[in-house]
């Protein structure tokens, strides 16, 4: 019988915890997303990140049902669409019914979208939904310096996470930095590049000594500077890669190998100017 790794967790500025690793379902589509997040559940994750944006959140709210597993075993997000930033309450309601639950654990402004300069009205929307128990923890997502500051300086209440796309070849040290430095766990979306870090030479080699896969320690290098990781994958087999990543430690030499290699290239969108309103 497969053993199920114990995932840590990631204690947030207000009181609650988070598992480090979870299970993303950005591009999973709506009607595979009930299997994929049924294999997850099965595989041991117990933390998925969804979105409404993604169109699938009905999907993870079948597959929660259906698993049997009491509610406070799962840690759930979600995030708020660009084009609902005015309509925040009502859009985590609908988001809340997609997915058959009565609160998430975390919630997410999911872009700044500063062009349409609305995310500190959504922001006291979440504080207030909060308040009334619809979520646990609330947060944001893609916040540049900027918009934290300017978050920051408007509210008493200091986000839990930034979710941020952080990988080997992008790691937004300077974001990464402004979102601990306020006492803001980071999130690292795109974990593994969506799978382009993970043929580089310095990675293939720690992971042929580890005995491990390139996901595996690509992942394991989030996991040693505290950053939360939410892998996808629609494959079952690589779902329990992903999370057995939690049993791989590299040593400080590894850990810098792989900090070593930053090329500044992303592969989602740039947050400073995204302001897709279709999300
Ligand atoms: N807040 C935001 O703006 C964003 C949030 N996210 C969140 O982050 C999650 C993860 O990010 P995502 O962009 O999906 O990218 P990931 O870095 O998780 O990579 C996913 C890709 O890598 C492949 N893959 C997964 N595991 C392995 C493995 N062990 N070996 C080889 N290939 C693998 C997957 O293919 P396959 O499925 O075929 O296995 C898929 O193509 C999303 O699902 C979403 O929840 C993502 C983007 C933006
Ligand atoms: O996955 C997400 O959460 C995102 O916001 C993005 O990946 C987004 O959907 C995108 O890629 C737009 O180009």
């Amino acid at each position: 019988m497969t053993t199920i790794p114990t995932v840590p967790t990631v204690e947030l500025n207000d009181g609650h915890s988070i598992p480090q690793l979870g299970f993303g379902v950005f591009q999973v589509p709506p009607a595979e997303t009930q299997k994929a997040v049924e294999q997850a559940l099965e595989a041991g994750y117990r933390h998925l990140d969804t979105a409404a944006a993604y169109r699938n959140e009905e999907g993870v709210g079948r597959a929660i049902a259906a698993s049997g597993i009491a509610r406070d075993e799962l840690y759930i997000t979600t995030k708020l669409r660009n084009g609902e930033q005015n309509i925040a309450r009502e859009a985590f309601e609908n988001s809340l019914q997609a997915l058959g639950l009565d609160h998430v654990d975390l919630y997410l402004i999911h872009w700044p979208a500063p062009a349409q300069d609305l995310y500190l009205q959504a922001w006291e929307q979440l504080v207030t939904a909060r308040q009334d128990g619809l979520a646990t923890s609330i947060g944001v997502s893609n916040f540049l310096p900027e918009h934290l500051e300017r978050l920051l300086g408007a509210s008493d209440v200091v986000p839990a996470v930034n979710q941020i796309e952080v990988h080997p070849t992008f790691q937004q040290t300077s974001t990464q930095a402004a979102t601990r430095a306020a006492g803001i766990a980071v999130e690292a979306y795109s974990p593994i590049g969506q799978g382009k870090d993970l043929t580089n030479d310095v990675v293939t080699n720690i992971a042929a000594a580890h005995d491990a896969t390139p996901a595996q320690v690509v992942l394991a290098w989030h996991l040693a500077q505290g950053t939360i990781v939410i892998p996808k994958s629609t494959h079952r087999e690589r779902m329990e890669e992903n999370l057995n990543a939690v049993n791989v430690t590299l040593s400080d030499d590894e850990i810098a190998q792989i900090s070593g290699l930053d090329t500044d290239e992303r592969v989602g969108a740039d947050p400073a100017t995204a302001n897709f309103t279709m999300l």
